[in-house]
């Protein structure tokens, strides 16, 4: 009997029956019904999102890094247990927690599987550093397979567990036995023998120079016969991750690198700037096997660690170097061939500083509620610390003015303004010129001496009379503004002029923590700059000295003693200069190593047409600063800085000048020829290159006024020159000890002077003269430091007069 037929005699009353009943139950029951559903369905609900497992962000974790790499693994594990027996009771809850956060989240899963196996952008990649090297004597073989093992933890490199790092571990390729064609026309394709995703190279290289034939000389054959095949991209290793050389040699037989030091790893690093697109990631580092070669190596390691650190964290080299995203520098390789590098020159991008940046830069008025985020932005940043008042401060009131006396205006909201807005056109030129703007008035460069001493092509004049490195030297400044135009100033006719302050201060913490970051990060910038060297790039990054003289005023800034108690604090040395306009602040200065007043000229009319004081009783204040100065000559190393303008202010002027210098008693005088910086400020001034001075007048200039001082019983002497920068050093005989000139600073026995007795302690200049001037700086060795190469404006080397 089929179904219809079973049905059929019932078919008129039993669905009648049947859907009467159920209609019936319905009209009973239905709100518990509905009820109860609901609540079965809360309950579900509850439940799944209780033992649900968050899911990690895998999609946006760093394309190398070891947390990105755990979820992977988990579900590697999960898969197995399923098919494996738990054991134990740990296993077994291990087994359940996994079995609750893989239910219902399966897309975890197949999200997991896809990073770990292959062809999509989330995979995770690996990074394998090579080190190739060639060793005919053998030491380099041992030192390269200690140095890749020692490579290894702090890079996190696990033998035990290869998955659980971003790097594998470093392998060293002796280049008598390596295929080139395989590591140097193309990177090869390696295996990732962890399991997981694609490897990415990172080449390494430690070479030791010979001057005889040997494997190097092939190598670098064909590194140039690559970079020359015109069927070979010129650049066919790009797509490594980025390349360090370090190079060993011996000073004993090849003292200097023009007589060959380490010529071949100079040679490599070249090459590989080329073959990679400029992917330096370190500088080339090199040392001498005899003596410093262990340090040097060592030192080395420290900067590449942090490269390749920083590396594995962003998957770029950090500002300014190629491949990193931000190739920002414009220095070209030069040829190897031919060894013409550039000068060396560095262009950078200003970028951004969302940190310290905080204008609208309308330039304008503030309204209300930019008087709130003023406010806001000049309070101290802390408890308990001294707040900047946004209020205008009058410099010009007679009597003394000690930090925090203001005078506040009438209208003080409409007056109080940042100095330098951003997005101002003073803000865009000086971002423009390399200047990076720090809070609303103070400003960072890194100066040309600095790059120089970099690259081992010599640092300013104040290495050679003072001992300072250039490349630990940060130049900077707390207030952009000056209260004078004068007409041979770099700042190009941009920054803001005032004889009084009239904006917002800028709490020194914020002054002092930008500055820092702005000029660390200028070096760090340079690290792929070719011919800048390991050690010096590694010294760089620590900071020693301070030069408060970039452009502007700094005693300006109301808080500048609490800025210069920042630097000490941290044992960087303060040069001060100022202008001569400022004597309530001056009086008020505490300790600096080094304080300076510009002389720019020698009598009332010459020093307006120079300096163009926007004071109308500058020479009034420039004779009181004087005053001060001599009053503090045994309480701080007091200078006059003297920059020479034909035509303005050099020619019978040094009479004039000895006057001064009886006056003020300074310990040293600098005379400088001024640098023509083609500006229109300068040309509108009349300035033309016929206004800078040769050498030879500057030199005659001084003999003149030392014959000057010496008529007036002034005991000074000439101590010492630097005349590739046009400078000469005049000092008190105070600094001559036993026939010998001591310009150099002991900067060790200031900071603890400082700490001994307070930033307003009695100690004298003489109490922390440092030792004797080295003899290639005193007067007539011409200044150079031997062991720099001097480079023309093509960075051609110079051979010694
Ligand atoms: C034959 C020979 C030639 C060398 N030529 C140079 C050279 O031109 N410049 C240099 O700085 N060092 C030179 N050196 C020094 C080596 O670079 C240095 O000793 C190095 O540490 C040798 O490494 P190795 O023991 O692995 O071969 C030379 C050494 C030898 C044995
Ligand atoms: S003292 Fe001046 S010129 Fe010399 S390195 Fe420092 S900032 Fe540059």
């Amino acid at each position: 009997m089929s179904f219809n037929d079973w049905g059929a005699g019932r078919s008129a009353e039993l669905p009648s029956k049947a859907t009467n009943y159920a209609v019936e139950l319905w009209h009973e029951y239905r709100i518990a019904i509905i009820l109860s559903a609901l609540l079965v369905l809360g309950l579900l609900r509850v439940y799944l999102h209780l033992t649900e497992k968050r899911q990690e962000p895998l999609v946006f974790s760093k394309i190398y890094a070891p947390e990105a790499k755990a979820r992977p693994v988990e579900v590697a594990e999960t898969k197995d247990e399923k098919s494996t027996p738990a054991t134990s009771d740990e296993d077994t809850v291990e087994k359940k927690k996994t079995q609750l956060s893989n239910g219902p989240r399966r897309i975890k899963g197949e999200l997991a599987k896809k990073t770990r196996g292959g062809g999509n952008s989330d995979e995770l990649r690996k990074i394998q550093v090579l080190i190739f090297y060639s060793s005919l004597m053998a030491s380099t073989d041992k030192i390269v397979r200690d140095f890749a093992k020692a490579l290894q933890s702090p890079l996190g490199v696990n033998p035990e567990e290869p998955q659980d790092c971003p790097f594998l571990a470093p392998q060293t390729i002796d280049l008598a036995e390596a295929d080139y064609d395989e590591y140097f026309i193309s990177p090869p394709k390696i295996e990732n023998t962890s399991g997981g995703g694609p490897v990415d190279l990172f080449y390494l290289f430690v070479l030791p120079s010979y001057n005889i034939d040997s494997i190097n000389d092939s190598f670098l054959e064909h590194l140039r016969d690559t970079h020359h095949d015109f069927r070979i991209d010129t650049s066919p290793l790009s797509s490594i991750l980025g390349y360090s050389v370090f190079g060993f040699g011996d000073r004993e037989g090849w003292p200097t690198e023009e007589e060959g030091f380490c010529f071949q790893a100079k040679e490599l690093d070249r090459w590989m700037a080329k073959l990679t697109g400029r992917k330096r990631a370190y500088p080339l580092g090199m040392g001498d096997w005899k003596r410093d070669g262990h340090a040097r190596l060592s030192e080395w390691q420290l900067g590449l660690v942090d490269t390749l650190q920083l590396l594995e964290q962003t998957g770029g080299l950090g500002e300014g170097v190629a491949g990193s995203g931000d190739a920002v520098e414009s220095d070209d390789e030069g040829d190897a061939d031919d060894d013409d590098d550039d000068d060396g020159e560095v262009v950078f991008e200003e970028a951004p500083t969302s940190k310290v940046s905080k204008s609208k830069g309308s330039g304008g008025l503030e309204d209300l509620e930019d008087l709130g985020r003023i406010m806001e932005l000049s309070r101290a940043d802390g408890p308990g610390q001294q707040k900047a008042a946004p209020i205008a401060i009058d410099f010009t009131t007679d009597g003394k003015l000690t930090e925090g006396k203001v005078k506040s205006r009438k209208s003080p909201i409409a007056l109080v303004k940042e100095m330098v807005p951003k997005g101002s056109p003073t803000y865009n030129s000086l971002t423009k010129q390399g200047y990076q703007i720090v809070g609303s008035h103070s400003g960072v460069k890194i100066c040309r001496w600095t790059k120089s001493s970099l690259r081992g092509r010599g640092s300013c004049y104040k290495y050679s009379f003072y001992g300072i490195n250039s490349h630990q030297c940060m130049e900077t400044t707390p207030s952009l503004s000056c209260s004078n135009k004068c007409v041979f100033c770099w700042r190009h006719g941009t920054n803001p002029v005032g004889t009084t302050w009239r904006w917002v201060v800028d709490p020194p913490k914020l002054i002092f923590d930008g500055v820092r970051e702005g000029h660390y990060k200028k070096i760090k910038m340079m690290r792929g700059v070719p011919g800048v060297r390991a050690e010096r790039f590694a010294e760089a990054m620590r900071i020693r000295h301070c030069a408060l003289s970039l452009v502007g005023e700094p005693i300006f800034y109301p808080h500048i003693n609490e800025f210069l108690g920042m630097l000490h604090g941290e044992r960087i040395s303060s040069f001060l200069v100022c202008n001569a306009q400022h004597p309530d602040e001056l009086a008020a200065l505490q300790h600096v190593t080094q304080l300076y007043v510009s002389i720019d000229a020698s009598n009332r009319e010459s020093l307006r047409r120079i300096d163009r004081p926007l004071h109308r009783d500058f020479w009034e204040r420039f004779q009181r600063c004087l005053e001060i100065l001599r009053e503090r000559r045994f309480r701080q190393r007091t200078v006059f800085r003297l920059t020479l303008v034909k035509g303005f202010n050099v020619e019978d002027e040094a009479e004039g000048y000895a006057d001064l210098v009886e006056k003020g008693l300074p310990c040293f005088i600098e005379v400088k020829g001024v640098t023509y910086c083609g500006t229109s400020t300068s040309a509108g001034a009349g300035l033309t290159m016929a206004n800078v001075p040769f050498y030879q007048e500057v030199c005659d200039f001084v003999l003149a006024l030392e014959a000057a001082l010496k008529k007036r019983g002034l005991v000074y002497g000439i101590a010492a020159e630097h005349a590739h920068s046009c400078c000469i050093l005049l000092a008190s005989e105070r600094f001559r000890v036993g026939g010998k000139w001591h310009t150099l600073i002991d900067y060790e026995r200031f900071f603890e002077l400082l700490e001994e007795r307070g930033p307003d302690g009695d100690f004298t200049p003489e109490e922390y003269m440092g030792a004797e001037t080295p003899e290639w700086a005193t007067w007539g060795n011409g200044g150079f430091d031997p062991r720099d190469q001097r480079v023309d404006r093509k960075g051609r080397p110079i051979e010694a007069a």
